[in-house]
């Protein structure tokens, strides 16, 4: 069970090449800015395409260079928060929350439509957001928004959580709260998560394991 991925793959400077493999547990990425931490994140996700390689999750095959395999992003069951939230600016909280569920079709199989939709609630309950629903995502504070992009990418109930510097782009203040509100969530998550950050506290706090990542490696 769980999540493990090989990846190799040439970019610009350097050779991406890792092996790992993580339980229902945290794993934090760090690594200087360049390093290929994204890169991993973007492979996992189906997004980039590794040259060689194999990720599995729960022992399903979502990618194996030599088997051929390589399943769309978009059935892979991963949410991904991206390192700018990527919220989109013309819709409400609800619509950037409940898109994730749009392209679903798998309802069937894991949960009923209206099954995520409470899921969904549930998740806005949570996270602090039900009193925002309705507000156009541009109107919201950063903390807010990093909210929504975290209820977003768990809508789906995900397999594997992907998150890029979830917090780099809060202050001070707000980061302390979300830290806060995330370790308490990250006990409830109980899924395969990745995190990846700059700031050594994060790491510290959320981490069941870490590793640091130099042109490609793992150091
Ligand atoms: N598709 C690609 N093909 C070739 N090279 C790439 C590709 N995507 C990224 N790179 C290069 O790979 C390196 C790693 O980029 P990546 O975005 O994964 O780093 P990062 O560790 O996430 O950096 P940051 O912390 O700044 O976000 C960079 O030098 C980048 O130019």
């Amino acid at each position: 069970m769980g999540v493990s991925f090989k990846l190799f793959k040439k970019l610009n400077y350097f050779d991406l090449d890792v092996e790992f493999s993580i339980e229902n547990e945290l794993l934090v990425i760090e690594g200087s800015s360049g390093a290929g931490k994204t890169t991993i994140l973007n492979c996992l996700a189906g997004i980039v395409t590794a040259d060689e390689g194999k990720i599995t999750i729960d022992e399903k095959v979502l990618f194996s260079h030599t088997d051929k395999v390589n399943i769309p992003a978009e059935k892979r069951n991963i949410g991904y928060l991206f390192q700018n939230y990527a919220l989109f600016p013309n819709m409400t909280v609800k619509q950037n929350i409940l898109y994730g569920l749009k392209n679903k079709r798998e309802y069937k199989k894991k949960a009923t439509r209206k099954e995520l939709l409470e899921y969904a609630g549930y998740m806005m309950e949570t996270l602090g957001l039900s009193h925002l629903a309705d507000k156009n995502s541009n109107a919201i504070s950063g903390g807010e928004k990093q909210r929504v992009a975290l209820a977003r990418a768990m809508v789906t109930r995900p397999s594997l959580l992907l998150l890029d510097e979830p917090f780099s782009a809060l202050d001070e203040n707000t980061k302390s709260k979300i830290y806060d509100e995330f370790r308490d969530f990250k006990e409830s998550l109980n899924i395969p998560t990745i995190l990846i950050t700059h700031n050594h506290r994060e790491t510290q706090l959320f981490a069941d394991k870490n590793i640091t990542l130099k042109e490609g490696r793992i150091l």
